[in-house]
């Protein structure tokens, strides 16, 4: 993607289940990649009173309802527009030893969260995907010794986490279908069949 500061950008998103390490990675990336900034979708979720109460008694965290998924574009939007302005917003260095932004500056963007693949309009800005996964015995002895500003309560990592995990995942999972034929059908274009017209906005060859 190209900003209107005129320097090249790029959005990468780490994603995956809770307690998959994706802090820990988006951490280290921060640190060894000049001019980068990082988008945290923990810090959308909405109020705790506004989170719904489900049938099985669980506060419902692990759903795109109780996030703001607008707010949360509107940001990843604003890099996209002005990646220089965004990053002196955040407290982030623009390139070291330059004054004034050059347009051979590559800046990134780093999206970390645990729902970021089933929500379109954020999916659409992505440049690269990656998706962290550990195994159930791992995620449940991880997630037990982690303390969030809403404590878990007993019973929540096998009645809401876990369930919504695998859920989310064959959402994805379906949906990435679509986009593998897309890709396909535009790498051997006049050879196959083309994607339905409705995949083509999110597919930056067809921008
Ligand atoms: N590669 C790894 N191997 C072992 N443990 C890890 C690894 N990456 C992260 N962890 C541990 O897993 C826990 C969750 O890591 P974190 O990065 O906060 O996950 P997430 O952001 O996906 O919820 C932490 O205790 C962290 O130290
Ligand atoms: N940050 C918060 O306000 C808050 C509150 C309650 C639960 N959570 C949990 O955060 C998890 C997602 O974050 P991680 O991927 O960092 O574990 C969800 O599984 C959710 O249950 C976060």
């Amino acid at each position: 993607s190209q900003s209107a500061a005129g320097a090249g950008g790029a959005g990468n998103s780490n994603g995956g289940v809770t307690n998959g390490g994706k802090t820990t990675l988006t951490n280290r990336l921060i640190k060894a990649l000049p001019n980068c900034c990082v988008v945290h979708q923990d810090d959308f979720f909405k109020p705790q009173d506004q989170i719904e109460v489900g049938e099985d008694g669980f506060k419902q965290w692990d759903v795109l309802d109780s996030l703001d998924m607008e707010a949360m574009v509107s940001t990843v939007r604003a890099w996209i527009e002005n990646p220089v302005k965004f990053a002196r917003s955040h407290g982030v260095n623009v390139t070291p030893g330059s004054r004034e932004p050059s347009s051979q500056d590559i800046h990134v963007l780093v999206i970390e969260g645990f729902l970021l693949y089933n929500y379109k309009p954020l999916v659409e800005l992505f440049d690269l995907r990656y998706y962290l996964a550990v195994p159930y015995d791992e995620c449940k002895r991880r997630r037990s010794t982690r303390s969030y500003t809403v404590p878990d309560p007993p019973g929540l990592f096998d009645g809401h986490v876990w369930p919504m995990y695998l859920k989310h995942r064959k959402e994805m999972e379906d949906g990435g279908r679509s986009w593998k034929e897309h890709f396909y059908s535009r790498a051997s274009a006049g050879k196959t069949k083309r994607a339905p017209a409705d995949r083509k906005a999110s597919c930056k060859a067809c921008l």
